[in-house]
């Protein structure tokens, strides 16, 4: 009897339209368990509310209720319904639904939605853009026509393992995933740790040769993803035959979820990559409890990534307002929360600045436009941030001054508008597709070719790479490799007379270097900016954020190496890697 009364406590009892509208007033997460007058509310997930009711200790945001389908003309859908079904409401919308008592993931949702309402009360993110879901029961007849939205968005982690990323069968791997209709969601290549490889592999560590495959998987970079079956409205480009000895599995207690979602979806990942014949190599894991695990120990962020949406952006600043006010803009851009990618200053040729201005050919003042354009350097930027073609359209506002000044004063626009011309001093991409190509023609990629010395730990190497990553590099190539004579003749061919040249090739056959093509526009020099300078301890004093000025140990013992130039770059790359094809080759 005392029980019961606790669980009356725990979850407040919806009975009527009435009390399920005034429900929706619940500030925060309420989590309806929707149940049968004949069968009476989920006994199976109290417990597990019970507990998150105290572990989170949220009551002013986190609410639990139980509603009878048959009292409730909204829940009419799930009425006569033997199967539990979960309600999320976030501030009166109903924004997700979990059919079946799946404990797993039903822990999880709640956990994933308090803590996101948690950073937004701190101002950490910005609240999503929830879609309310309609309700409707997937097993009725017009299950088929309910979008995707309604069932728990299902990820799978996969790992490719280090020699698929070395051949880059990985980007063949890639592209045959989202041929299939699957979605990349994130995605990251990085050594793996000998932790997170025991862990992640567990299933197989009582095989003879694990220990073998912990050192091959910590030896160099994997291609880690995170895959979503996408929107199953979405016809996938690959035809996926059906194959008879995959049905969706029985379901036990803890896997009725994924079933349910199966039921109406293509392979699962790991189905998909064996009909293809690559599943050896890419180990996936679908358990959703590993999986939530895992996708926060390599993406950390991954919530936020989902509810932000990035966008890259080409931005320019014609030459009279580059030359006149180029740092006030600078800081608008920056307080208006967007992250300077990369920027330089460019002349237009005639052409450029015609095929830029275009839309403005029929206008009288074109010819003083292409003038003005060619007249000095332009400021061209790549600019990032949540929502970020939008924005940057609004903040710099129309292309008509006149119309600027009238409607819009604050734009910049009319804030920088120049006598010398009647439209926005300031350009922006018209679309993410046309910002792409605007990046690719002001800021072409080029490759350098970059060594990570053998005396650096494993630790630090992975240190080594994130730096590498965040700085914009993208690791097109990477190998580890012990370098003999022969190779380090061909990285060190200037040096070779210096009496310190035996040093070099002692210290590099000490063990394997990771041996590296890095490209970006400018890579060559921004790759030996980030490394620093040769000697770690001036590099302390002049860039002590630098890689060597980190990890060094001394001049010799410098941790990295890079190409001196562009031609060197070309050279070295070609003998390292014969299969390489750079992407600009005029660029190296
Ligand atoms: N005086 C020295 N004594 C010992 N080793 C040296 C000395 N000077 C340079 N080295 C080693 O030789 C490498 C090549 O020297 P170089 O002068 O080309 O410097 P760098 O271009 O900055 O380095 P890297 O070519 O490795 O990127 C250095 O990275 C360093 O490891």
């Amino acid at each position: 009897m005392a029980s019961k009364k606790r669980e009356i406590q725990l979850q407040a009892v919806i009975n009527s339209q009435s009390l399920w509208d005034e429900m929706l007033q619940n500030k925060g997460l309420t989590v309806i368990d929707v149940y049968q007058a004949w069968c009476g509310p989920c006994k199976a997930m109290q417990t597990l509310f019970r507990k998150l009711k105290n572990e989170l200790n949220e009551d002013e945001i986190l609410h639990f209720v139980v509603a009878e389908a048959d009292s409730i003309v909204t829940l009419q859908p799930f009425r006569d319904k033997c199967e539990p079904v979960f309600l999320f409401s976030l501030n009166g919308k109903i924004v997700a639904m979990i059919k079946g008592a799946n404990v797993p993931l039903v822990n999880q949702k709640i956990i994933n939605l308090i803590n996101e309402e948690r950073k937004i009360a701190a101002g950490e993110m910005v609240r999503p853009q929830y879609h309310e879901i309609a309700l409707v029961d997937s097993d009725s007849e017009d299950a088929g026509e309910a979008p995707y939205e309604h069932v728990e968005q299902l990820y799978s982690i996969a790992i490719i393992k280090p020699d698929a990323v070395i051949t880059r069968k990985d980007i063949e791997i890639k592209e045959k995933i989202i041929k299939a209709g699957f979605v990349i969601e994130a995605e990251d290549k990085r050594v793996l740790t000998e932790e997170q490889v025991r862990d992640f592999y567990s299933r197989i560590a009582d095989q003879p040769d694990f220990e073998d495959f912990v050192s091959f998987m910590t030896s160099s970079l994997s291609h880690i993803l995170v895959v979503s079956q996408g929107n199953e409205q979405q016809p996938p480009q690959e035809e996926t035959e059906p194959n008879p000895e995959i049905e969706p599995r029985e379901s036990s207690e803890d896997q009725h979820e994924i079933a349910t979602v199966r039921k109406t979806k293509r392979d699962s990942l790991q189905e998909y990559l064996e009909r293809q014949r690559i599943s050896q190599f890419c180990y996936v894991e679908e358990n959703i409890t590993n999986v939530n695990k895992f996708i926060d120990i390599f993406f950390p962020n991954f919530k936020n990534m989902k509810s932000i949406k990035l966008e890259r952006i080409l931005a320019l600043l014609r030459p009279d307002l580059c030359h006149q006010r180029k740092e006030d803009v600078l800081d608008i851009i920056q307080d208006e929360g967007f992250k300077i990618l990369m920027q330089r200053q460019i002349v237009l040729s005639k052409e450029e600045a015609q095929t830029l201005c275009k839309k403005y050919e029929s206008e009288d003042f074109f010819e003083n436009l292409i003038g003005n354009m060619t007249s000095g350097p332009s400021l061209a930027l790549v600019l990032l941030r949540d929502n970020g073609l939008q924005h940057w359209k609004e903040l710099i506002g129309p292309s008509n001054v006149e119309e600027a000044k009238k409607c819009l004063p604050e734009s910049l626009c009319a804030q920088f508008a120049m006598a010398s011309l009647p439209i926005n001093q300031l350009y922006g991409s018209d679309s993410l597709e046309a910002a792409e190509k605007e990046i690719q023609y002001f800021f072409p990629p080029q490759s350098t070719l970059a060594l990570i010395k053998p005396h650096v730990t494993h630790q630090q190497r992975e240190e080594i790479l994130e730096l590498i990553k965040e700085a914009g590099f993208d690791i097109t190539e990477i190998k580890e490799m012990l370098l003999t004579e022969e190779p380090v003749g061909i990285i060190y061919s200037k040096i070779k007379g210096k009496d310190f040249y035996k040093d070099i090739l002692e210290m590099l056959s000490e063990g394997p270097s990771l041996v590296m093509i890095l490209t970006k526009w400018n890579a060559v020099s921004e790759w030996r900016r980030l490394m620093g300078p040769t000697d770690p301890d001036e590099a302390k004093l002049l860039s002590p954020d630098s890689i060597r000025a980190r990890f060094g140990r001394s001049v010799l013992k410098n941790a990295v190496h890079g190409s001196s130039n562009t031609y060197e770059a070309t050279e070295t790359i070609s003998r390292f890697f014969e299969e390489f094809v750079p992407e600009n080759p005029e660029e190296n």
